[in-house]
């Protein structure tokens, strides 16, 4: 499937539109910034983790994010019942496994909830998405990949002309077992089904200096999920404006002499006014 690029216009206007629930499990750093950015594309965000109301919420809910970064006692029991809730209704389920392999806790903590439930999407930086593949994979990638440090990519999985290639055949792999669109986040963007791989090379250096670019990632990607079919292609182009918005943000930061608070800023106000500028120009969706 090519994907339509015409389509970049009109899916920030239709987010708006269907003013998509995305029920949020996630971590205590970055809650205010993703409910944040939910509204910002469009969505509307409620963050609930309790035993007793996950079910219910995932229920009147359009998209179910899952993100492990800050795990605690409740969150194996909460994740595997709103996820079942939602693969029970056919709501789409995206999952950040933030920091996988840092701890064996954390691995087994990821590894359980995919025994019990089906994704959608999956996304990750490197160093995530390449352990999560070699977690389920079995597959010896010791000397390829390497863990992610903390909740980063670590500095050996940064992409380059060498390893993407690798990089771009656990994505496919990852979605061939898992069946979820894989979203692999770098300098280059990665995403992935078992059978295509589009590049996003949108995205800036400044994006690193703020915590919580990936958790926002997500927020866009759940609510463009939520509002347009098929997944494959919104996601696609999800990620590619989420990386231009990056970029214009940061030509702003410039302009004014600010540093990452002012870049912070000013990166909300682009995904908020991302359906008034003409997105198609500055869109980079390659093949490979
Ligand atoms: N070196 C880079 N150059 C440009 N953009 C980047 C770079 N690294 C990451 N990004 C962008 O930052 C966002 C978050 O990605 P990443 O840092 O990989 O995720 P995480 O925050 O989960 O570690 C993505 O939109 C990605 O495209
Ligand atoms: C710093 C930190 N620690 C646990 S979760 C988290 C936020 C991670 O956000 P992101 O993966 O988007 O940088």
């Amino acid at each position: 499937m090519e994907i339509n690029l015409e389509k970049a216009k009109s899916l920030p206007r239709l987010v708006r539109e269907k003013k998509p629930l995305i029920h949020c499990i996630t971590n205590y750093v970055t809650a205010t910034d993703l409910a944040n950015v939910i509204l910002a594309c469009g969505g509307s965000p409620i963050m609930a983790d309790h035993p007793a109301e996950v079910k219910e919420m995932t229920r009147l809910s359009d998209c179910l994010l899952l993100n492990i970064g800050t795990p605690k006692q409740t969150t194996l029991e909460v994740m595997t019942k709103a996820g079942m809730e939602a693969n029970r209704l056919g709501i789409p389920v995206i999952l950040d496994p933030v920091g996988i392999g840092s701890t064996p806790f954390r691995t087994e903590l990821i590894l359980e909830v995919l025994k019990k439930v089906n994704m959608t999407i999956i996304r990750g930086n490197t160093s995530e998405i390449n352990t999560l593949y070699s977690e389920l994979s079995k597959a010896n990638t010791e000397k390829l990949f390497h863990l992610p440090r903390g909740v980063d990519a670590s500095d050996e999985d940064r992409m380059t002309e060498d390893n993407i290639s690798a990089f771009m055949e656990a994505a496919v792999l990852l979605s061939s077992i898992t069946k979820a669109v894989v979203v692999m986040t770098g300098a280059t963007d990665i995403i992935a089904d078992k059978e295509r791989i589009y590049l996003v090379k949108n995205g800036c250096q400044e994006m690193l200096g703020i915590t919580g670019s990936g958790c926002m990632l997500d927020g866009v990607l759940a609510a463009y999920a939520a509002a347009s079919d098929p997944i494959f292609e919104s996601v696609t182009i999800a990620t590619a404006l989420y990386g231009l918005c990056g970029e214009r943000a940061a030509i702003k930061t410039k302009e004014c002499k600010g540093g990452t608070g002012s870049f912070h800023r000013f990166f909300m106000d682009e995904i908020n006014l991302s359906s008034q500028f003409e997105q198609k120009g500055g869109l980079k969706i390659e093949l490979p």
